[in-house]
């Protein structure tokens, strides 16, 4: 059985920023659903590799069959880990119906850490974020946004109405962040 956290949050929150701080000192394997969509998304035979472009430049969502393979292909190779942090899933409902589907029995979600930031500091965030991203431009965070709003909160709100959320406010250092994300780690392992 995987222990898994879920990782929420708008596009440029810290998600990938803070996962691999908890990674790095408290030894969760980091699995980011961007991360794995976009090596899927090069690699030399996938059948997907167009859809997934056009989801990402689009800032809509990849149907959940292809993400939750992903996903639970690389808990499988990773070992006896402690826990995953599954960055950025789910997304929306298709993503939640999707794990429900393929992963009960399978995965036992601790918590959601739930990075919550306004969205002008996110999106000014993502546009200096110097990666290279083909979404990282105001039309394609327009769109992410939107689906952030529309798609994504409603899922943090469905974990929320089942006290699963932990909510970090996240417009604050990394620092400041990083510690109140330790202080959520260490409670949950007190219970
Ligand atoms: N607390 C912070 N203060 C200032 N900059 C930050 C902070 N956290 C992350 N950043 C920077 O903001 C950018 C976005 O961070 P990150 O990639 O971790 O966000 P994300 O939530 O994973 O975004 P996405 O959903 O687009 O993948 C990065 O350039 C990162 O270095
Ligand atoms: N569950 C997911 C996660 C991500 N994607 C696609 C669409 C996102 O905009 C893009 C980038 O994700 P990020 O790296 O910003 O977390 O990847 C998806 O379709 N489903
Ligand atoms: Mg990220």
């Amino acid at each position: 059985m995987h222990n898994v956290v879920f990782v929420l949050g708008p596009p440029g929150s810290g998600k990938g920023t803070i996962c691999a701080k908890i990674q790095e000192n408290l030894g969760y394997v980091h699995l980011s659903a961007g991360d794995l969509l976009r090596a899927e998304r090069q690699r030399e035979g996938s059948e997907f590799g167009a859809l997934i472009e056009q989801h990402i430049r689009n800032g809509s969502i990849v149907p959940v069959e292809i993400t939750c393979a992903l996903l639970e292909n690389a808990m499988n190779n990773s070992g006896d880990a402690k826990g995953f942090l599954v960055d950025g899933f789910p997304r929306n409902e298709d993503n939640l119906q999707g794990w429900n589907k393929q992963m009960t029995g399978k995965a036992l979600i601790q918590f959601v850490l739930f990075l919550s930031c306004p969205v002008p500091i996110c999106i000014q965030r993502c546009l200096n974020r110097g990666q290279g991203r083909t979404d990282d431009n105001e039309e394609s965070l327009k769109k992410r946004v939107e689906t952030y709003n529309h798609q994504t909160f409603p899922i943090i709100e469905h974990f929320e109405k089942n006290g699963l959320v932990r909510e970090v406010k996240s417009e604050r250092s990394v620092e400041e962040i990083y510690a109140d994300v330790v202080e959520v780690f260490n409670q949950t392992a007190k219970v």
